[in-house]
């Protein structure tokens, strides 16, 4: 189980001390989610963020696109530094190209889809991603519930990996906490997002051990 705290949910105006403190905790990646006020009505940052924070954390970048055209910030993400570049299957028609620019530009690819999208709709990427990220709300804003119902999708995708022997880690986000992780981590995912759960409380580090302990004893 890898833990990736959403920066969605911490102080922006002390964005280094937040990432500091998860990655004391032990976490393993940063999820960092990038809106252009078009794919989601939410505005939050971009590339120079990353490029900024990339100096104080040696955490994985995880970085969640719900962006238009994801193809045009390719370069730019490489460059500030981004590990795992995630975009959506809604917001384009290039799916197999971007995925493949991703890889070229020397980061990890991953392939996202909202709680109404099919798996079907990823099939053909499907062996070429490093991981695939199943939303468990409707992107655009932290603290929503999560969505029970994605877990099928999880389900199916942990039985297409192991089936054809790909090599995809399973990211969930949203709604992500000591109860519903178990659901999660049973489905069959590996990457949990988490945001207001760690974020929203006095002291992020026992969120995470309490999360981690959850994943532990899961359903
Ligand atoms: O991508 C998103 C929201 O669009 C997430 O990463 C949220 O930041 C998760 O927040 P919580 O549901 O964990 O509060």
């Amino acid at each position: 189980m890898k833990i990736a705290p959403s920066i969605l949910s911490a102080d922006f105006a002390n964005l280094a001390h937040d990432v500091a403190v998860v990655e004391q905790a032990g976490v393993e990646y940063l999820h960092i989610d990038i809106m252009d006020g078009h794919f989601v009505s939410n505005l939050t940052f971009g590339a120079n963020v990353v490029k900024a924070l990339r100096p104080h954390s040696d955490l994985v970048f995880d970085c969640h696109m719900m962006v238009d055209d994801p193809t045009k910030y390719v370069a730019d993400f490489a460059q500030a530094g981004a590990n795992i570049m995630g975009v959506h299957a809604e917001a384009t028609p290039h799916l197999h190209s971007v995925l493949s620019l991703i890889k070229v530009a020397g980061m990890k690819a991953e392939v996202v889809i909202n709680p109404g999208t099919p798996v079907s709709v990823i099939s053909e990427v499907l062996p070429m991603v490093d991981q695939v990220l199943v939303m468990t709300v409707d992107p655009g804003l932290g603290g929503q519930s999560f969505l029970e119902e994605t877990m099928s999708k999880v389900k199916q995708l942990a039985t297409a990996k192991k089936e054809n022997n790909w090599n995809y880690d399973i990211e969930v986000d949203g709604g992500l906490n000591d109860q519903t992780v178990k659901q999660a981590l049973a489905a069959g995912a590996n990457v949990i997002v988490a945001g207001s759960y760690i974020f929203g409380a006095d002291e992020p580090a026992d969120r995470i051990k309490t999360l981690r302990e959850a994943g532990e004893t899961q359903l």
